[in-house]
This record gives C-alpha cells, structure tokens and sequence, in this order.
C-alpha cells in the first residue's frame, strides 16, 4: 500500500525508501513507456480527413510558377491545376481552396474581375468540376485579389465601404456557385456578408452550397508570403486594420463568430493558426460548429525556412503543428502541406 496516496508524495519525506526510489502511486510516464501504449493512451489523431488544401492559380497553360516566399508552393495554371488536385484527391484530401493570381491588367479599384464569370477561379472551378468531381472545392470571396489597391474592399478615399462592399461580394459569391463553388469561404471580413450571402445563395436555388466563415480573421503580419503568391504586396495601400481584428482580443472572436452563425455560417475559421490556438479553443467550447484553423503563408513559410537550414526537423515539425490544431479544437486545417502530410500520413 502506498503511505501517501492524497498527498505530494515526493515531497513527503516519508514517502522516501532507503534506496531513494519515491513512493509514487501516480507515475504519468508509465503509459509513455512504449509505442504501443503511446498509440493506446493518444487523445487526438490527425487523419486525411483533417486537410485542406489552398492553391495558387495563375493564367496560361503547362505553367507552374514557384512562389518565392514559400519554397515548395507553385502557383498552377488551371491544366496544372487539375494534375495536382488529382493528386491530391487520390491521397484522400477532402477538399482544396483557389486562390487566384490576377493579371495586374486585369485589376481595378472595384475588383470588377471577382464578378466576371470567366475568371481565373471560375474557369479552374469548372475544369476541376469536370476533372475531379471527388474533391470539394473552396472558393474565397474578398475582393482583393481583384482590386488595384489590394484592399478586400470597395474603397471611398482611404475609407472601406462596409455595405457597398458586401453587395459586390454577395455578386462574387453567386458567381462562384454558379461556377460549381462547393463551399463559400468570405475572407474579407466585412459585417452581415454571411447574411447577405446565405440568402442570396438560398433564392439563386443554391442551398445546397455551404458557407466556411472565416469568423475570426486577424490582421496579421503572417500573411506576407500569400500576398507575394497573389502579387497583392506591391499594391497594398495602408493596411487591413480596419476590418480585419486586433490580435489583442479574443473576447471580439466571440462576438464575431456569434454573428456569422446566427446569420446561417455552416463552419467556422480562425485565422491564422497557430499564434490563435487560444481562440480556435474558444470558439470550439462555444459553438460546437465545424471549426477550421487556416495555417497561413507565414507559417509555412516559418517551418519551411528553419527546415531548410537545418535548424528544425521539417517533416516533425509540420505534423506537429497539424495534430496540435486537432488538439486545440479544430475539426481540420487549411495548410499548404496538406499534400506533403497526406503523404506522410500514407506511409505505413
Ligand atoms: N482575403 C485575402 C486573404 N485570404 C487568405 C489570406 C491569407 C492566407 C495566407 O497567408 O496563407 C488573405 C490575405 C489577406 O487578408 O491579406
Ligand atoms: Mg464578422
């Protein structure tokens, strides 16, 4: 029997044999003793099922573009495109987001593009419609992709317009299901989009098409390299601060994804993932919804970058960082390794 059971026992001198050993009663280490039980006592597990995969789209045919900011991601022309999402699709991956890089040309302070029915994104949803009709396919509506200015917004002097805007997205959002859009992703993170969009969606007979909110959308110094892969960068006038949220606050990504699922938000996003654990946690504990993190460029990047160098170990480094999303809460993750995961989750 132990003496100490209800009490620290290593710090009760009693508790001490003569040989030193402790009379311990509660020894944690005793299931990490070995894989098996390891294996048996594991509380989360990362899947396939767990990932999403964003692309790059860019103009023209057979091209594949490195993106320099994130070693290892291609932009893809939509042939390539489909050669990749095949790929991908074969893996088990459930589901791919398109994110387009638009001709400079092609821009205006409007972001008139997001409504053309044969853009980049609404050509690549069609072929991969045809081509891949197993993956889902995630479009993000915001406009700056689209806009001289890069801003996700219609813009007045310095000011983004919130209810102009949201019409023109609601405009892109139809565009995009009309194209074969799976799920709707609204990245811009203007209020009442959700709304607006749900119920557009509902009387364009699109109901069957869901809606991921990115609800908690920071602005973040971590999504550098994606503005490189989008070329957005150089036209980026000011900053996002004034829709996108204050890292500071927490309480706010509350409020915030209260409002997108009572305007009819079917799964929920935070944004970027990992410094924002804390708040997919609550948003999971809250809601109970469908919740996604979105490991973003610059975290890629990050763990890209020391592998490379050989000051971390890449390949432990990126799964990691993707069960401890499932830990904290997250029923799957966007992230640019999900083929490289996919792969590895593969091997025996
Ligand atoms: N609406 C734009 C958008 N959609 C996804 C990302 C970032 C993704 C990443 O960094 O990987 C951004 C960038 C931004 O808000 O400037
Ligand atoms: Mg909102």
């Amino acid at each position: 029997m132990h003496k100490t059971i209800g009490k620290l026992a290593a710090t009760d001198p009693a508790a001490r044999a003569p040989d030193g050993t402790l009379d311990l009663p509660h020894r944690l280490r005793r299931n990490r003793r070995a894989d098996w039980t390891r294996r048996l006592v594991r509380e989360t597990t990362l899947t396939v099922d767990d990932l999403i995969w964003p692309i790059f789209l860019i103009d023209g045919e057979k091209r594949r573009e490195p993106v320099p900011s994130m070693p290892g991601v291609e932009r893809f022309s939509i042939d390539e495109a489909a050669r990749a999402v095949t790929e991908a699709a074969a893996l088990g991956v459930p589901a791919i987001a398109l994110f387009p890089f638009t001709d400079p040309d092609l821009r205006d302070p409007d972001g008139s593009e997001a409504l053309n029915d044969q853009n980049l994104v609404c050509r690549a949803l069609r072929l991969l419609k045809r081509e891949v009709p197993e993956i889902g396919l995630i479009t993000d509506v915001a406009l700056d992709p689209y806009t001289s200015h890069g801003h996700d917004g219609l813009l007045d002097g310095e000011r983004i317009l919130n209810d102009a805007t949201v019409a023109t997205l609601v405009r892109q959002a139809l565009t995009q299901a009309e194209a074969g859009a799976d799920v709707i992703a609204p990245s811009d993170m203007m209020d009442g989009r959700v709304g607006a969009i749900r119920s557009a969606l509902d009387d364009a007979g699109k109901a069957d098409v869901q809606i991921m909110s990115y609800a908690a959308k920071y602005a973040s110094a971590f999504y550098g390299p994606f503005r490189d892969a989008i070329g957005t960068k150089k036209a980026l006038v000011g900053d996002k601060k004034t829709y996108q949220m204050d890292p500071a606050n927490g309480d706010e990504a509350e409020r915030e994804a209260e409002l997108d699922v009572a305007e009819g938000a079917d799964m929920l996003m935070v944004k970027p993932g990992m410094p924002y654990l804390d708040v997919l946690r609550r948003l999971k504990d809250r809601f109970r919804m469908p919740t996604y993190a979105y490991q973003v460029s610059g975290e890629y990047a990050m763990i890209t970058a020391a592998g490379q160098n050989g000051w971390l170990d890449h390949d432990a480094a990126m799964m990691e960082s993707l069960v401890c999303f499932k830990r904290a809460g997250a029923d799957g993750v966007l992230t640019y390794f999900a083929v490289e995961a996919a792969r590895r989750l593969k091997q025996p």
